[in-house]
């Protein structure tokens, strides 16, 4: 059984800045009323590598532990939310790191996931994959009108989606939307992904995605907390659960599929695209 997190006492609210913490990938800060803003700062793209999976899971353990009212996750890069996991970390891999990769993230999601206060997203750029993954993780997605594109393209690199995955997507879209798409690693731009419900409004900047999302979580200011959390929890259980009692399994295909010689392949030509591309520039 997955273990409830529940806040059984009420958020606080503090002072601003009084929890806030600088890290070397991330950034949180919180407001004067309470609202934890975590900025991910991991120049060029916030790819996903394992300090900055374990940054961003300590910090969340860390909103959880002070009590915030609520948190918005967005990114210091202008054009770019999240590039997914960094796929250098999966190419040639050394495998004890491969392995840490791979944990780091089922921290991350399930810490997100399962996370007991109100969660918000204010995604001011490209979040494929990984980056997706971190979007769908919160309960109000608000995204930067631009062209930009948001999806789970994992089978395009060759990765087969996880079934805690496909799950998360599914209690965000229609199961029908999300098996065309991710069967076929499809992205949406931000008109496609409104328009099925993949975010819930879009925004002009990140100023007014940030101001959007924290409108969100001032919704809960009148909730109990532990009415909240345990709602939610019970909402998400159907995925976390099978989630708790499989990770090993995970873990164990995904190094395998990682370690494929096509997937090798794949993942060494999506580097050297992203290489010629860059020259290009
Ligand atoms: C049966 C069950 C099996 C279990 C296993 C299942 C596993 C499922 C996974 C599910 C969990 C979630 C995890 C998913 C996996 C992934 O996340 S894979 C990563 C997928 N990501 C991508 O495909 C994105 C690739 N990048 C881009 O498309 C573009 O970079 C961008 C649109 C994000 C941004 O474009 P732009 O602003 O023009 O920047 P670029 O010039 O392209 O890049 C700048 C710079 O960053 C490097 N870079 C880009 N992306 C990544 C990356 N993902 N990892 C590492 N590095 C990246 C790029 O090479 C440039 O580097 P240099 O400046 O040239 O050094």
């Amino acid at each position: 059984m997955f273990p409830l997190r529940l806040l059984r006492t009420a958020r606080r609210v503090l002072p601003a800045k009084s929890l806030s913490t600088t890290g070397q990938l991330t950034d949180l800060t919180v407001d004067n009323e309470g609202i934890a803003t975590l900025t991910l700062q991991r120049a060029p793209v916030n790819s996903l590598n394992v300090e900055l999976l374990q940054e961003l899971t300590t910090v969340l353990g860390q909103v959880e532990k002070d009590k915030a009212k609520g948190l918005v996750l967005t990114s210091a890069s202008p054009s770019v939310f999240s590039a997914g996991l960094d796929i250098t970390e999966m190419y040639n891999p050394n495998v004890e790191r491969l392995t840490a990769l791979w944990t780091s993230l089922q921290d991350l999601w399930a810490t997100l996931y399962s996370a007991p206060y109100p969660t918000a997203v204010a995604i001011n750029g490209h979040a494929p994959a990984g980056g997706c993954m971190m979007a769908l993780c919160c309960e109000y997605r608000t995204m930067v009108s631009g062209r930009y594109t948001i999806g789970l393209n994992e089978t395009a690199v060759g990765i087969p989606v996880p079934e805690w995955l496909i799950g998360t997507m599914c209690k965000v879209i229609s199961q029908r939307e999300a098996e065309v798409a991710l069967n076929a690693g499809l992205m949406f731009t931000v008109e496609e992904a409104l328009k099925v419900g993949l975010i819930d409004e879009t925004a002009t900047d990140k100023a007014d995605a940030i101001e959007k999302s924290k409108k969100f979580i001032k919704r809960f200011d009148k909730i109990s907390p532990i009415a909240h959390s345990l709602t939610k929890q019970r909402f998400r259980s159907d995925v976390l659960q099978p989630f708790a009692k499989n990770r090993e399994a995970d873990l164990n295909q995904f190094k395998y599929v990682v370690l494929q010689p096509e997937v090798q392949e794949l993942l060494g030509q999506i580097i050297q695209k992203l290489k010629q591309k860059k020259a290009a520039k």
